[in-house]
């Protein structure tokens, strides 16, 4: 999988989320949510932890390694929070398609514009997300909540991922190598 500017076409288009699966993920969204700020910072630390290269975008703490300092960034807490935000209101207009692609176009215009993120770290930060989520709450995120979950997660990426193809975003060739590393290890670190 590469994932660029010129990908998009080639990705299916993911399928329409089934009314009982839309159900399993608002039930399971809501003692996330109640928990945002805690759940928020445990999923980044991942994401910064497992795949360093994702620090790279973020000024405060790309040269950090100690899991406590990251912890304490500012810069990290106000992401942490968006990003729960931002999924809060997907799943509050989950039964709205027009309104989940405006939602991700906006994320993925800013991040492709303003922060120069590469589209590969949002499917990264999708399955630590799930990763995440089934951990912590384990009694809630069984088979069939992470199975509609995913799905959700498939539909945000390819939202963005149209958005960077359309503002015809190309990875430079280190960039695409470094792509090509990391989704190595994710399939490792997924068996
Ligand atoms: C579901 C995924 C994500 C959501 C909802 C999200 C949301 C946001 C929001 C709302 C902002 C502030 C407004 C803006 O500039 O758009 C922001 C800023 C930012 N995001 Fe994300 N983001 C996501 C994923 C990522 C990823 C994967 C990265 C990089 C690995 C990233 C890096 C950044 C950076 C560097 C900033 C600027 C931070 C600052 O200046 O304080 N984001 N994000």
């Amino acid at each position: 999988m590469e994932v660029n500017g010129g990908e998009h076409e080639k990705m299916e288009r993911p399928e329409t989320l089934m009314e009982e699966e839309r159900m399993t993920i608002k039930n399971t969204w809501s003692k996330v949510y109640a928990n945002k700020e805690a759940a928020g910072i445990a999923v980044l630390i991942r994401l910064f932890t497992s795949f360093p290269s994702s620090k790279q975008y973020f000024s405060d703490f790309r040269h950090m390694e100690d899991v406590q300092e990251m912890q304490s960034s500012v810069q990290l807490q106000k992401h942490a929070v968006r990003v729960m935000k931002a999924l809060n209101t997907l799943v509050e207009n989950i039964h709205d398609g027009e309104k989940t692609a405006s939602v991700v176009e906006l994320v993925a215009k800013s991040h492709a514009h303003k922060h120069n993120v590469e589209p590969v770290y949002f499917k990264i930060l999708a399955g630590v997300i799930l990763e995440v989520l089934v951990e912590a709450f384990p009694e809630s995120f069984g088979a069939e909540a992470q199975r509609a979950w995913s799905k959700l997660m498939d539909v945000v990426f390819w939202h963005v991922t149209r958005v960077y193809s359309e503002i015809g975003w190309a990875s430079t060739e280190r960039e695409r190598e470094r792509e090509r590393e990391t989704i190595i290890a994710i399939q490792y670190c997924s068996g």
